[in-house]
């Protein structure tokens, strides 16, 4: 049956696919930390109780092949103001005129719908987080390039994020830009605010913001030459480390033949 089905989808996309991966239930009840069942039944995730993970039928290098390219997280962080939504954007721009299929999710934008129940304690920052390291989790594991645009201050909440993906599948982009450049910027006079004590708990003001110790990339308001960057040239930077690291095209077929196209 799987047979049928990599035949089928080969003809749609007019190309040769490698065959279907084995199944992933197993592994995805390893990540989730089932609690209780022996293998095949169901068992319980948290408070979801008699569940049991389901395969589909197309895996995720097909998926790849498809899309030519590698699914991935790119994982912005950074102090309000910081550049984390430019830059994002701006590389997504520069993905979508090069071919590549991308979604990007964006603090701001995410609470206003799925998130809009969280505000700002450590708590709800922490869900906040957590909710969408599963969402970009699943985009990823789709052979989609996801850029995520959140302040996400707290270290262990990034490597919460960062350990539920396989090994290259999360790349933390730090945005290292100082705060009296981001409060200069204050675009929606939010610092400003925050400062006349109008908004409290505000990030990097009366707020932890905790620096990334192992981040895959670092961008800073200046190039080596001590030159500022623009936000073109930030996401050059990033589009370059994608391409050296393979992001930009489908991983080498692991069955028959590579896709053709
Ligand atoms: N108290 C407080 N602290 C920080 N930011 C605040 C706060 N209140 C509102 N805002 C606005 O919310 C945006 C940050 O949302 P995030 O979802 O990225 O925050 S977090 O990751 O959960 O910390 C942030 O957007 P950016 O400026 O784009 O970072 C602000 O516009
Ligand atoms: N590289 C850059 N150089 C100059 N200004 C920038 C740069 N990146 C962003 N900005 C400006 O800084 C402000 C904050 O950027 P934004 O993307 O909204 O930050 P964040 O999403 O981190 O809050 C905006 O007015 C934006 O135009």
């Amino acid at each position: 049956m799987l047979a049928t089905a990599a035949r089928r989808i080969s003809q749609q996309c007019g190309r040769t696919l490698a065959p279907m991966a084995a199944a992933s239930g197993a592994l995805q009840q390893q990540v989730a930390g089932v609690t209780s069942g022996p293998a095949g039944a169901v068992y319980n995730v948290g408070k979801a109780t008699n569940i049991k993970f389901h395969d589909g039928m197309v895996p995720r290098d097909t998926k790849e092949e498809i899309l030519g390219q590698k699914g991935v997280v790119l994982w912005f962080t950074g102090l309000s103001g910081s550049g984390k939504s430019t830059v994002a954007c701006t590389l997504e721009h520069a993905l979508a005129q090069r071919g590549r299929m991308t979604v990007l999710l964006d603090g701001d934008n995410v609470r206003h719908g799925l998130n809009k129940n969280l505000g700002f304690t450590a708590q709800d920052r922490e869900e906040n987080i957590r909710r969408i390291g599963e969402v970009s989790k699943l985009f990823a594991e789709s052979g989609v390039i996801t850029l995520t645009s959140f302040i996400s201050p707290y270290r262990k909440d990034r490597e919460s994020v960062r350990a539920r993906m396989a090994d290259g599948d999360f790349l933390e982009c730090y945005m290292r830009i100082p705060i009296e450049l981001c409060e200069q910027r204050d675009p929606k006079g939010l610092y400003k605010a925050a400062r006349a004590g109008k908004i409290k708990n505000f990030t990097g003001i009366d707020d932890p913001y905790e620096e990334p110790d192992k981040a895959e990339i670092v961008v800073d308001a200046r190039d080596a030459a001590g030159n500022m960057q623009s936000a073109e040239d930030m996401a050059a930077t990033i589009m370059q480390y994608l391409e050296e690291r393979g992001y930009l095209s489908a991983p080498a077929a692991s069955g028959t033949e590579a896709a053709t196209a």
